[in-house]
């Protein structure tokens, strides 16, 4: 009997010190209701002075209140999952395994340098997995010969670096990581074929490297390679014919490494594209991956990569089957999510660009409460959560096979939004699938996070807009009225979803009170106190339950950072970037969404790069910010900065001429806090507007239009009130 005992493949467990999480957040909740109590009843009466001002900010404080609490939904429950591998290749033989497909998909080569994107497909091809079940598919929606030229180069090194992997256990099996990380050597074993190895690998990088940079391929591959054929009827990115090539076929006996093992199937896939049919970008791509995958290997589940994302850890497929083979609790599990880690994170991570908290916080609570969102990355799919039917191949991928379908909207990958992965992701979860995320030690991927200011709010601007674009689509509706999700999970959700509308309340708390205090009027409680220092004790319930509120919620906000991994710097630059994103990414996300929604205008789905030129690269390596981009977003940065260093100096300035020091303290002390914070983390741009001379400076021109913003901010406000 003791062998068909049933031995889980996975374990969950719920988050210590929950109980204690639940009292705090009681006690914040407690403040939270005593400032909406105060803002309400003490509103100016009609006529009297500040009337509209107290109401904005009610408003805001509504806000952010009521934001505050959705975003307890994803701290509520937490959980960890814990898995047994070993229970795994105990229980199921080579035959017993699922296929899987791998998609990584790459759309430009000039953002996403080819090289790359082959250091990405042979550390899939790598996994320590059955070769005859792993086929792995580079969808190319930029349909660049450049790209087609570089994945016939990795085919053939392939044959040599799979084998030298198994060999020598290499981890990560991504080449470029792998050399450039043992170069201090931790390799085991003959050194003369590590650099062997690694002469051919850096003879491939040089080949696809000057290919890229001469913009064309050697004549000789192009004579050689009937595939280049494919594109003699293309004529531009957008206008072209459907272009596939098996460079590996794994079913053919022949298809072997140097040691006569056999090799995982590679697939290249460009997509038909003509200019009058919406391509829909990355899920239309998806989409024709998936249809074309079930014509050649058909795997059960399916990976999906951004193309930078290379696996760093060759037995991540193990840790996904313990979620999909476990015989009792697998059945609704249609996808594993895993974080997404980046490779170029530095100490301090100035624009917060490896999201500590939703990664190690917000989705264990998503966990706890059904499940993670679908990241459109590091994540695994039962193909059947997402299906097909069965056609020739090359069909499949043509721009009019969806034309009358319910493509893009029952089936695949859903279109229409800037978040093709969140919303497919929901909508799965809505048919009453369940997800789980696994966020192991050694993280399974490793990416590209962006490097300069302008790429992370480009970015942020499209996840926050795609997010909006949820909750205003009909989708939302769904998920209230079907109800297969949890409440919680539905507000976890709504957390996301409504990003963006964060800007007004963030505006309007940036601005205003500065500009209040300039004026000597006052919008918070006072304090009745000698000494600023007692102020818990001398203080007023108003005053304190400000103070309360404001200090647990950063000195929280600062542990959880902590926690997270992150460093106190790294916290303090988080705050600067999550003010920069929701007075820019998010109020443009916003803006557009409602054009958008009204006049019909159509999306686009801006890359982003994984360079920069060198300059750019050195500044991000000394954690030094880029502000050297003309976009409006800048502007509007620099205004809001400004303005707070003119308040700001004003205050000073009283306090310097009056006699009575203490009393400005004492009648607006929490409006002196509101404009000092917003003045420290703003320092660095105040040295990229007044003191940079490098090309990471605030551009001239922005310099000027933001002086000029400020200046007319602070005099009509000497008009209006
Ligand atoms: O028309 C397109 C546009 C993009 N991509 C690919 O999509 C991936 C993601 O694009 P990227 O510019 O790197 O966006 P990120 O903001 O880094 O991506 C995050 O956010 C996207 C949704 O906005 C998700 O699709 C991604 O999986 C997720 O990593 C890349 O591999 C691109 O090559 C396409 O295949 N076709
Ligand atoms: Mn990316």
């Amino acid at each position: 009997m003791g062998s068909d005992k049933y031995m889980p493949l996975f374990e969950t467990k719920r988050a210590k010190g929950r109980v204690l999480y639940r009292l705090f957040a009681g006690t914040l909740f407690t403040g939270i209701c005593f400032i909406w109590a105060y803002r309400v009843g003490n509103i100016p009466k009609q006529g009297e002075d500040g009337r509209w001002v107290w109401i904005g900010l009610l408003g805001a404080e509504l806000w952010f209140g009521f934001y505050w609490v959705l975003t307890q939904a994803l701290r509520w429950n937490r959980v960890y999952r814990c898995i047994f591998k070993d229970r795994l290749s105990q229980r199921y033989g080579e035959e017993d395994l699922p296929g899987i497909d791998i998609f990584v998909c790459t759309a430009d080569s000039t953002v996403e340098p080819p090289i790359m994107v082959m250091n990405t497909v042979l550390s899939v091809m790598a996994y320590d997995y059955p070769a005859k079940k792993l086929s792995v598919y580079l969808s190319d929606d930029g349909g660049s010969k450049l790209t087609f030229y570089a994945l016939l180069e990795a085919s053939k090194f392939a044959r040599h670096w799979i084998p030298h992997c198994k060999k020598f256990k290499v981890e990560p099996r991504s080449p470029a990581a792998y050399f450039a990380s043992s170069s201090n050597s931790n390799h085991h074993g003959d050194t003369t074929q590590l650099a062997a190895t690694k002469k051919l690998y850096e003879e491939m990088e040089d080949r696809i490297e000057t290919a890229t940079k001469l913009g064309r391929i050697p004549e000789e591959a192009y004579l050689k390679h009937r595939g280049f054929s494919q594109w003699d009827s293309y004529s531009s990115r957008h206008d072209h014919d459907t272009i596939i090539q098996i460079l590996i076929d794994g079913k053919d006996p022949n298809a072997t490494d140097v040691d006569g093992c056999a090799l995982p199937t590679l697939v290249y896939l460009a997509r038909e594209k003509r200019p009058q049919h919406p391509h829909h970008f990355k899920a239309g791509a998806m989409n024709a991956l998936l249809r074309v995958s079930s014509n050649i290997s058909n795997g059960q589940l399916i990976l999906t990569l951004d193309c930078d994302m290379y696996s760093n850890n060759s037995l991540c497929i193990w840790d996904a089957l313990c979620f999909f083979m476990d015989t009792e609790k697998s059945h609704d599990i249609a996808f594993v999510q895993f974080p997404l880690a980046f490779e170029n994170t530095t100490k301090n991570d100035i624009y917060s660009g490896s999201f500590p908290v939703p990664y190690n916080v917000e989705l264990h609570g998503m966990d706890g409460l059904g499940g993670p969102l679908y990241l459109g990355t590091c994540c695994f799919h039962r193909r059947d959560s997402i299906q097909e039917l069965e056609e020739e191949t090359k069909l499949l991928a043509s721009c009019t096979y969806e034309q009358n379908t319910e493509w893009g909207k029952e089936m695949g990958l859903k279109y229409g939004c800037l978040v093709e992965d969140v919303v497919t992701g929901l909508s799965i979860q809505c048919k009453g699938w369940k997800s789980v995320y696994f966020n192991p030690e050694k993280k399974a991927f490793l990416g590209v996070a962006p490097i300069t200011l302008a790429q992370a709010l480009v970015q942020d601007k499209r996840w926050s807009e795609g997010n909006l674009q949820i909750l205003l689509s009909k989708h939302s509706l769904e998920r209230f009225v079907q109800a297969k999700i949890s409440l919680g999970l539905q507000l976890g959700y709504f957390c996301y979803n409504l990003w963006s509308v964060n800007c007004l309340a963030t505006l309007y708390y940036s601005i205003v009170p500065s500009l209040c205090l300039l004026k000597g009027i006052s919008l918070y409680p006072q304090i009745h106190l000698l000494a600023p220092l007692l102020f818990f004790l001398v203080s007023d319930p108003w005053f304190t339950s400000f103070a309360y509120v404001i200090s647990a919620k950063y000195i929280y906000s600062l542990i959880e950072f902590l926690y997270a991994g992150g460093t106190t710097v790294g916290w303090w630059n988080g705050q600067r970037i999550w003010l920069y994103k929701r007075t820019t990414s998010y109020l443009f996300a916003f803006l557009d969404t409602i054009l958008k929604t009204l006049a019909f205008i159509n999306l686009t789905f801006l890359i982003t790069p994984k360079v920069a030129d060198e300059d750019a690269s050195q500044r991000y390596e000394k954690e030094i910010m880029d502000f050297g981009a003309t976009s409006p977003m800048f502007t509007i940065l620099a205004t809001l900065a400004m303005l707070n260093l003119f308040c700001f100096a004003g205050v000073v300035k009283k306090v310097v001429m009056d006699d009575h020091i203490f009393r400005l303290f004492k009648e607006m002390p929490l409006q002196i806090l509101v404009c000092g914070a917003l003045v420290l983390i703003n320092l660095p741009l105040y040295q990229g507007l007044f003191l940079r001379k490098d090309k990471g400076k605030v551009p001239s021109s922005i310099m000027v239009k933001s002086f000029v913003l400020t200046l007319l901010a602070c005099t009509s406000l000497t008009f209006l009130c």
